[in-house]
């Protein structure tokens, strides 16, 4: 992986290069931070230890008994279901992967009335084993699988803490299961039992996976100009404090549609603390320069646009043509021009002082994907040392369940009655 901040540099908000040389004393201080929390396998920094940690051999296990299933589905939410859906939707399989991690009964019923339930692997996942969403699902489609005659217990792989639900289940059902890892919030496991295991399921190298990731830990330095990870964190956090306070990611390479998905997870749940903080906004190129980019170009300036994309890649050639105006594309390639259109991109943002990053991988496979989640990870947590932000918690997300659940009847919780409090001003 590669980062290049050059248009980042005297733009509006933008950074100066005494800017950099100033912020990297602090990168430093950071970095050591981060290693002495490495080190002691502290909570959250444990994190980043994953790439080691990870025991491919036991997720091997775990999913050896469904043996080649013709669907994969993972009912989970949050970083309990997109790393692997960001691992699922870049790599190629002959195994289907669907992921369940929403409620919404259109999509469910469409969802289970396609999938063939006898020959799919239902993957619960949920470290806390209490959210609601998950465990919802859950129910729903165990009833869907007795319903077409499947044995639940034969087709159901649990991913969970110590105790809670479903773990008690698993215990029940003598269930295959794996442990989510110890000091590791949802958003910083893909490089785990979390992310891996459809991985695993569809026949990835998770190995190689997991090798991108040391690649990752290898390339930590104490310095901003010695770490592409670190670079990017550095980046972003001095462009937030000088009003970025929108950070666009966007993909050129449809493969990394739902790497945007999880970066946004990872990056609001762990910067958006104490009125700080950096809006992720998830784009695609080429489609999104038909879309956002006016806003990006033109709107506020308040904002940087971290452009991500292979540097090798699949190609298709555009056919030769006699209509008018069109020749100069015939005969070139989609690939050229995907590639024109993100330098396009790129040089229309510096243009107009709209500050840009630019990170490259070598190409959309197991090992460039290991790294680039690895150090998108390494960035988030640098930027959360530098803004001195609780990283790996996310209290204000608790408001929200207790008054679902009181909504619902769960639970005596104050805050459902302010849901009663709403102030109606309708127009219709
Ligand atoms: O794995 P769990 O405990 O079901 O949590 C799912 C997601 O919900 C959150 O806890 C937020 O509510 C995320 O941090 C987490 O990734």
């Amino acid at each position: 992986m590669d980062v290049d901040i050059g248009n980042a540099l005297e733009t509006q908000p933008g950074l100066t290069e005494e800017t950099l040389d100033r912020l990297d004393g602090r990168v430093a201080d950071a970095h050591d931070r981060i290693a002495r929390g490495m080190a002691a396998d502290e909570f959250g920094y444990a994190s980043l230890n994953l790439p080691e940690t990870a025991d491919p051999a036991a997720i091997r296990a775990a999913v050896e008994p469904f043996d080649e299933p013709a669907a994969v589905l993972t009912v989970g939410i949050g970083g309990s279901a997109l790393g692997a859906a960001t691992l699922a939707d870049a790599l190629e399989s002959d195994v289907d992967a669907y992921f369940l991690d929403n409620v919404d009964p259109d999509a469910v019923d469409a969802l289970l009335a396609d999938l063939p339930l006898a020959d799919t692997v239902v993957n619960v996942v949920s470290r806390s084993g209490t959210t609601a969403e998950t465990l919802a699902n859950f129910l729903v489609v165990r009833e869907a699988m007795a319903d077409a005659g499947v044995d639940w217990t034969d087709r159901t792989l649990v991913t969970t803490g110590e105790a809670g639900n479903l773990r008690r289940l698993a215990e029940t059902h003598d269930l295959p299961a794996l442990d989510v890892p110890e000091g590791v919030p949802g958003r910083f496991s893909v490089l785990s039992t979390v992310g891996l295991a459809v991985a695993a399921l569809q026949g990835h190298d998770v190995e190689a996976v997991l090798a991108g990731g040391r690649d990752g830990m290898d390339a930590l330095a104490g310095s901003l100009y010695e770490s592409p990870a670190y670079a990017y964190g550095a980046t972003t956090y001095a462009l937030a404090e000088r009003g970025a306070l929108t950070n666009a990611v966007m993909p050129y390479a449809e493969s990394l549609e739902t790497f945007a998905e999880w970066f946004a997870q990872l990056w609001a749940e762990s910067l958006g603390k104490d009125g700080l903080g950096q809006t992720p906004a998830r784009a695609l190129g080429a489609t999104d320069q038909h879309s956002q980019l006016q806003l990006y170009r033109a709107g506020p300036a308040d904002k940087l646009v971290t452009l991500v994309r292979p540097t090798e890649r699949a190609d298709a050639p555009i056919p030769e043509t006699d209509l008018e105006g069109l020749s100069y594309l015939g005969g070139s390639s989609l690939g050229d021009l995907l590639d024109a259109e993100f330098a396009a991109t790129e040089a229309s943002l510096a243009a107009a002082d709209v500050p840009n990053v630019r990170i490259e991988i070598d190409r959309v496979d197991e090992r460039s994907l290991g790294e680039l989640l690895f150090g998108m990870e390494a960035a988030c947590v640098l930027y959360g040392e530098l803004a001195s932000v609780s990283t790996f918690t996310q209290p204000a997300v608790e408001w929200g369940k207790r008054a679902a659940r009181g909504l619902l009847g769960g639970g005596d919780f104050p805050e459902a009655e302010a849901v009663a409090d709403k102030r109606e001003f309708r127009i219709d």
